[in-house]
């Protein structure tokens, strides 16, 4: 059994914009099979630039891993990220390709922008360890929560577009999210009443920023 941290308590308290982040209409309609394809292809083109902002993201809580946590066990979670983003780069150029959508064409939207540009404010050596790994945690959580019940019983996901929910929804990642989920409550117990401030907020800003996002995807374009 998961012990029942404050992340479990923050998520209560913010429960319309947790719905909001990881049931938005866009992933409703990848399981109800609604979903308009030049939605999924704005997706696409807009997420291959998000992936590629956040490996220097990640890259960096690799290196906080290292440094300032003391359990070493901190840095190989991280680096089990950092390995699955390398497959992830490729299958979104085959997905690239089977969709015809040519990323080096692609212009990021403000929502993207504006996530990029939180990534980066994150990356300052003043943001405190336990704040990046509940932003950290959050990011990733989202998507494995949101692709997860796109594979769940009842669902219409069509065939064409399981490969996307597969890639976030498979228990592996699942797994994966829980160890971080660990390392941000274990960091979180010890904190001031400041940093769990600042996590608390971090956490609802990626709830709002992925909301941003699924809503920048439907937009088509
Ligand atoms: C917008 C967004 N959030 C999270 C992830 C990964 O978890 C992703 N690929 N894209």
């Amino acid at each position: 059994m998961e012990k029942r941290g404050v992340i479990d308590t923050w998520i209560d308290k913010h429960r319309s914009i947790y719905t909001a982040a990881t049931r938005h209409a866009f992933v409703v309609s990848i399981r109800d099979g609604s979903v308009d394809l030049s939605s999924f292809r704005t997706w696409l083109g807009q997420d291959y630039l998000f992936v590629r902002r956040f490996v220097p993201f990640v890259a960096s809580v690799l290196i906080r891993a290292c440094k300032d946590s003391g359990e070493s066990s901190d840095m190989e979670v991280v680096l089990g990220g950092i390995a699955s983003l390398n497959d992830e780069i490729e299958w979104f150029k085959r997905e690239g390709s089977k969709w015809d959508v040519d990323f080096s064409t692609v212009v990021p939207q403000r929502a993207n922008q504006e996530y990029g540009r939180f990534l980066e404010d994150l990356m300052s050596s003043e943001v405190k360890y336990p704040v990046i790994m509940t932003a950290f945690w959050a990011i990733e959580a989202v998507y494995q929560e949101s692709f997860a019940h796109c594979l769940e019983d009842g669902n219409k996901t069509p065939v064409e577009l399981t490969g996307a929910c597969h890639r976030w929804g498979n228990d592996g990642f699942k797994q994966y999210c829980s160890s971080v989920k660990n390392i941000a409550e274990r960091c979180l117990e010890n904190a001031s009443g400041e940093v769990l401030g600042e996590a608390e907020d971090v956490l609802v800003r990626v709830l709002e920023l992925e909301v941003a996002f699924w809503e920048m995807s439907r937009g088509g374009q």
